[in-house]
């Protein structure tokens, strides 16, 4: 998947305003300019009691950045419910009055391109926007559609679904990799955030971004794009990184590995995947352009088994929490870091004190405490779990730890009957 196009402009960032004044819309557009987005699409629909021959005089004398008007209707997802003659008509008289872009919904794109490229022969670009409802079309209806959109006269094509699984997305960067014209496609919603991050990699014509104050689900806002994805500096080569978890927006990966791998000179970048079936990820992102990804909650079990190969530590512990996609022959091979990197901070921490002997306490039986649980048994010392739900299986595990020292099946039902004692009493916790 890499970017074919070199018609296209390189990615752009836009800020969608949404004020519901003109005076605020004024204000929303410089400090978008002052976030650093390079467009902005302003929606008409917000604005209240909207006067065109007065209001768009205004917006277009002070606008800061280009432009794009959009006027959505009911009928499309949008807030105008007049009626269409006058929507139509504030929209010939943005183009009239030299407006950058204008969005047309592909239902009344077709008459109304032709007539204003006729009428105005302006440097107004158009835009042919279509929604998709339910699932993602394969490629080639994609394709088909893009063509039909294509056919009104738009100058650029945009597409805008909401995706229930983040692998449907990878048919939009299939779209914005190969359509042979400038297009905008991405999915609202936290599962389609990675679309307008990974935007600029795939070629799409631009990547929304909000400014501070508005919070858009699935949509990033103007500072990380600039400065923790860093948009600029992406291309068609830039290799893919990520954490796979569900959810995932608590993660301060992204803010902790983009600032690495950019001092490592690396061409990388490292996006939060929100994930919902490991299986059909990771055969839809299975290629060279994604050669790694950490594992987060709850999938730091589950995930071994679509590991071609777990380390040894990693399948003591039962769980991989980073996963390298081997070069040579593409293979998934997992990793636990987090026994190693928690238990060397807590030596470290120590000053030279040995852990052995000394009473563990940890709060979680998940993927991330079973590794610290190991590593700390390891080292000889007694562990206190706290857990809100502790799971037979983990337990069992942790058991079967205990075991190594205590080899006695006995223990096994006793710690059992001492887990559900503890439940009760204790809140859940157990000392092993
Ligand atoms: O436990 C963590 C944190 C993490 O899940 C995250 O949320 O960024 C990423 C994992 O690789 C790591 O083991």
């Amino acid at each position: 998947m890499g970017r074919t196009g070199i018609l296209k402009n390189s990615t752009m960032i836009c800020a969608p305003l949404m004020g519901e004044t003109v005076e605020q819309t004024v204000k929303e557009m410089k400090q978008a300019k002052a976030e650093g987005s390079h467009l902005l699409e302003i929606r008409l629909d917000h604005i209240t009691n909207f006067h065109p021959h007065h209001h768009l005089p205004a917006i277009l004398d002070n606008k800061p950045l280009p432009l794009i008007i959009l006027y959505r209707p009911k009928w499309d997802g949008g807030l105008y419910e007049g009626d269409e003659h006058s929507r139509l008509q504030t929209l010939r008289l943005a183009a009239e009055l030299g407006a950058d872009y204008i969005d047309f919904e592909l239902k009344v794109a077709s008459h109304l391109i032709r007539e204003l490229k006729i009428n105005y022969q302006s440097a107004t670009k158009f835009i042919v926007s279509c929604h998709i409802t339910g699932t993602t079309p394969s490629d080639e209806e994609l394709a088909n559609l893009a063509a039909t959109m294509r056919a009104t006269g738009a100058d650029i094509l945009k597409v805008v679904e909401n995706v229930t699984d983040i692998t449907e997305i990878a048919r939009i960067f299939h779209l914005l990799s190969h359509y042979q014209m400038p297009v905008i496609a991405y999915s609202v919603g936290e599962r389609g955030l990675i679309s307008q991050l990974l935007c600029p990699k795939f070629g799409g014509f631009l990547a929304y971004g909000s400014i501070k104050g508005y919070s858009i689900p699935g949509m990033p806002s103007l500072y990380s794009v600039k400065h923790t994805y860093k948009h600029d500096l992406m291309n068609s080569e830039t290799k893919v990184f990520g954490l796979v978890s569900k959810p995932v927006s608590h993660s301060k990966g992204p803010i902790l590995h983009n600032p690495t791998l950019r001092h490592e000179n690396f061409n990388g970048v490292y996006v939060p995947f929100f994930v919902d079936n490991l299986k059909e990820f990771f055969s839809t992102y299975s290629g060279s352009d994604f050669p790694g990804f950490s594992v987060g909650i709850p999938y730091k079990e589950a995930v071994v088994e679509f590991c071609d190969e777990v380390h040894p530590l990693a399948e003591s512990i039962g769980a991989v929490n980073t996963i390298i996609r081997r070069p040579c022959d593409g293979k998934l091979i997992g990793f636990n870091t987090d026994c190693e990197a928690a238990i060397t901070s807590i030596e470290d921490a120590l000053k030279g004190t040995l852990i052995s002997g000394k009473l563990f306490v940890l709060v979680g039986a998940g993927g991330a405490g079973r590794a610290l649980a190991f590593g700390a048994k390891s080292r000889g010392a007694r562990i206190l779990i706290f857990d809100i739900i502790l799971k037979e299986q983990n337990l069992l595990l942790l058991l079967s730890w205990v075991k190594l020292e205590h080899s006695n099946k006995s223990l096994i039902s006793d710690r059992r009957k001492e887990q559900s004692l503890r439940m009760e009493h204790a809140r859940n916790a157990s000392i092993y």
